[in-house]
């Protein structure tokens, strides 16, 4: 059971006087529950492609994709995005842009209220819950998009760089607070970064795509987030020898692949 990507292509066709774009080929990825996979790539390599495949907006040029046994053919409930832009609605407040998936389900306020306190006091915002989120700061706002994406109880939570925007000492806050709720609420994660320090540190597993035609090209398995879950300072585990070896393996593919297309 789980995400399961079998022998998927996309084609973009050509418009415009372009010619047709293959943006990804013959990619197998597989995503289970409890599993924290994190895509990463020199840019047009096809991860957002990717994820918008799994997230439904995007259908394959060939090859099939199953949730939990079913062919996914649109956007679905089983599902939650989080971009790098929040998209929240800054003339609401913090409680009813968490609830707002709930809202267009149809439940009662006091019901979606509930549930929405609950990832708001998990995220941390418990006391701005009636703040309207245009007065938070950007980390905060971000917080609120993941809180909100968590509110409907998704199978699997698909992050598009959610923390691109972030200065340092807040995006390294907010990996160490995703790892916790990951390994709190048990949902499957695919995990779009630029950043390789954050793939290694946030992954169970890491794909490392390469562009034109984008395709799986590396695949590691990490241990890293699970040391940090079980206790290791976040600064010790990415300054391990094992880290900064792998670091440096990764970097490596990365730039041959910037190089190249340079
Ligand atoms: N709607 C589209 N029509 C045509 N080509 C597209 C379309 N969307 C993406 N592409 C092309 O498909 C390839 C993969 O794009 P995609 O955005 O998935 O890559 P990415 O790895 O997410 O890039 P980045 O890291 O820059 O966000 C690129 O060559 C891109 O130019």
């Amino acid at each position: 059971m789980g995400l399961n990507i079998a022998d998927v292509s996309v084609v973009y066709p050509a418009a415009d006087g372009r010619p047709p774009v293959e943006a990804l080929r013959r990619i197998d990825l597989s995503v289970e529950r409890d599993d924290f996979v994190v895509a990463l790539g020199a840019s047009g390599c096809g991860k957002s492609t990717l994820l918008n495949l799994i997230a439904g907006f995007l259908s394959p040029t060939s090859g099939s994709i199953m949730l939990d046994g079913r062919p996914v053919d649109g956007p679905g409930a089983d599902r939650s995005v989080v971009f790098q832009k929040h998209a929240l609605m800054p003339w609401l407040d913090v409680i009813d842009n968490v609830a707002f998936g709930l809202m267009l389900r149809g439940l009662p306020e006091a019901e979606r209220h509930a549930t929405a306190g609950r990832f708001i006091d998990l995220l941390g915002l418990g006391e701005f819950r009636r703040s309207k989120v245009y007065k938070l700061s950007g980390g905060m706002q971000q917080r609120v998009g993941i809180a909100r994406a968590l509110t409907c109880d998704p199978r699997l939570l698909l992050m598009d760089e959610p923390l691109g925007a972030l200065d340092a000492l807040t995006r390294e806050k907010a990996q160490e607070l995703i790892l916790r709720i990951w390994h709190e609420t048990g949902k499957a994660v695919f995990f779009i970064t630029h950043s390789v320090e954050e793939a290694l540190f946030m992954g169970t597993r890491l794909i490392v795509m390469s562009p034109r035609p984008g395709r799986i090209a590396h695949r590691f398995d990490l241990p890293f987030s699970r040391q940090f879950l079980a206790g290791a300072p976040a600064r010790e585990v990415k300054a391990s020898p094992e880290f900064i070896r792998l670091r440096e393996e990764v970097l490596r593919i990365i730039f041959a692949d910037e190089e190249a297309a340079a």
